[in-house]
């Protein structure tokens, strides 16, 4: 049988250490201190902290008495924020949190690729809370108790939290999870229930995913879902497995949200931009930057459903948009018709190399990617074989990432000319940027 090298399991002592001060923050949004030259990081701690905390890993630790508070500490408003794992960084006031995310992405730049961008812009803010357009709810159905739970994963855990309320939900959203509760736990199919997405659209959409066999709606949860949505002035869709979802009324149109180059189509279950005020300066920024115009031959890769393409193509740019959905695919390429606009939408893997793949063309002189938290490592490596392209402009929502693939260009002969970070995740540690590069 053939033998593989297994590393040796290293268990690490717990270790109780005592009256010890925070002395930074990690990228993750967790407090560091310092043992014996080691650094260790722990959760729901901030610089200038005086804790008492328990080794419980190679680099992990857990606080278990704040001895003395720094001024940097926020009472953090909300009544779940002991158990939610949704934002961890509520203990920090909004200002300290952007100066952090600020810090951190010039940290990440130097540690991943020695880079530094030549210009910091300031961070672009709205509103730190009720921000969130869109929420994945977690369902548990309790047979015994006849009970539904609806709401959020705990932190580092399975268990659901219910929660009745939401202080980083949009107000229209946040007030739905009391009767959608109610209402979820009445349905035949609730024992089909995976988890549930709320959307804030033109009107509030919500879409449940199933699982098993389920090819349509009982007369009587069709009766109940439509009483729902005409007491809450909502849209009910469900899906199961990948399936575009089905819409609880034959009369339902597919919701639209709004964007900086007018209202987008949408399927819910479709990629959309958490904080619904900062997308658009995100894209007005992002699309700036590429600076698109008519003798443009442009590459889009991770297009969506066109939040960015229809705005870069407005300029009379050639563009064409690369995306792994197909039902994104086609909505983009239905919208680029209805406004007249040269968008060729390609359904293709950007994990892929590019080789053979008809769409990559030798005559693309800009590129503009925004990828999932994975970063875009293949399509920057890519992108420095290609022979035109002078500039990338790079949205992420992943900065170790992202400086990961500045990396990549770098080496390829790219500069990073500038930096902005975009506050898209207020009370949490995640980290949206926009990154130009051009030839050196
Ligand atoms: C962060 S979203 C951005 C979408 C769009 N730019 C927007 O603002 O709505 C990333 C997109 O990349 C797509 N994606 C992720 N991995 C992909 C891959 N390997 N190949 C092609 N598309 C991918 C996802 O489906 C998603 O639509």
């Amino acid at each position: 049988m053939a033998q593989f090298y297994r590393p040796k399991k290293t268990t690490v002592k717990r270790q109780r250490i005592n009256a010890q001060p925070v002395v930074g923050l990690d990228h993750q949004g967790r407090g560091i201190v310092r043992h014996q030259g080691q650094s260790y990081f722990v959760a729901g701690v901030v610089p200038g902290d005086e804790i008492d905390y328990t080794i419980t890993g190679k680099h992990q630790a857990t606080c278990e008495r704040i001895r003395q508070s720094s001024e940097q500490r926020v009472a953090p408003p909300c009544k779940y924020y002991q158990q939610c794992g949704g934002c961890d960084l509520q203990h920090l006031s909004v200002t300290d949190q952007r100066a952090h995310k600020q810090r951190v992405v010039g940290e990440l730049l130097q540690k991943y690729g020695a880079i530094s961008a030549t210009e910091m812009l300031p961070i672009i803010a709205a509103e730190g809370w009720h921000y969130r357009q869109r929420a994945r709810l977690a369902v548990h159905w309790n047979p015994r108790q006849q009970k539904l739970t609806l709401g959020f994963r705990a932190k580092q855990s399975k268990t659901i939290i219910a929660v009745e309320q939401c202080l980083t939900l949009s107000a229209a959203l946040s007030e739905l999870l009391r009767p959608l509760q109610h209402a979820l736990a009445q349905l035949d199919l609730v024992k089909q229930l995976g988890h549930v997405e709320l959307i804030d659209a033109t009107v509030p959409q919500v879409l449940l995913h199933l699982h098993g066999a389920v090819t349509e709606l009982s007369a009587a949860d069709q009766q109940r879902l439509m009483q729902l949505s005409e007491q809450q002035q909502l849209q009910v869709w469900w899906r199961v497995g990948e399936a575009l979802p089905s819409p609880l009324s034959p009369e339902q149109e597919l919701p639209r949200y709004p964007s900086a180059s007018g209202s987008i189509e949408f399927y819910p279950g479709d990629f959309l931009q958490a904080n619904a005020a900062l997308n658009l300066q995100l894209v007005e920024t992002a699309v700036a930057w590429l600076d698109p115009n008519t003798s443009d031959q442009i590459l889009e890769c991770f297009a969506g459903a066109g939040n960015f393409s229809l705005k870069i193509a407005a300029s009379g740019a050639q563009l064409t948009a690369v995306e792994g959905v197909p039902s994104m695919v086609e909505r983009l390429q239905a919208q680029a018709q209805q406004r007249g606009l040269n968008i060729k939408a390609v359904h293709a893997d950007l994990d892929q190399p590019w080789r053979r793949q008809k769409w990559a063309q030798p005559a693309f002189n800009k590129a503009f990617l925004d990828p999932a938290r994975a970063g875009a490592r293949q399509v920057c490596e890519e992108l420095t074989k290609a022979p035109a392209v002078d500039t990338i402009v790079y949205v992420s929502c992943a900065p170790d990432t992202f400086a990961r693939d500045a990396g990549v260009l770098q080496q390829g002969g790219f500069k990073l000319r500038k930096v902005q970070v975009v506050d898209m995740f207020p009370q949490t540690h995640h980290i949206e940027l926009i990154g130009l590069f051009s030839k050196e």
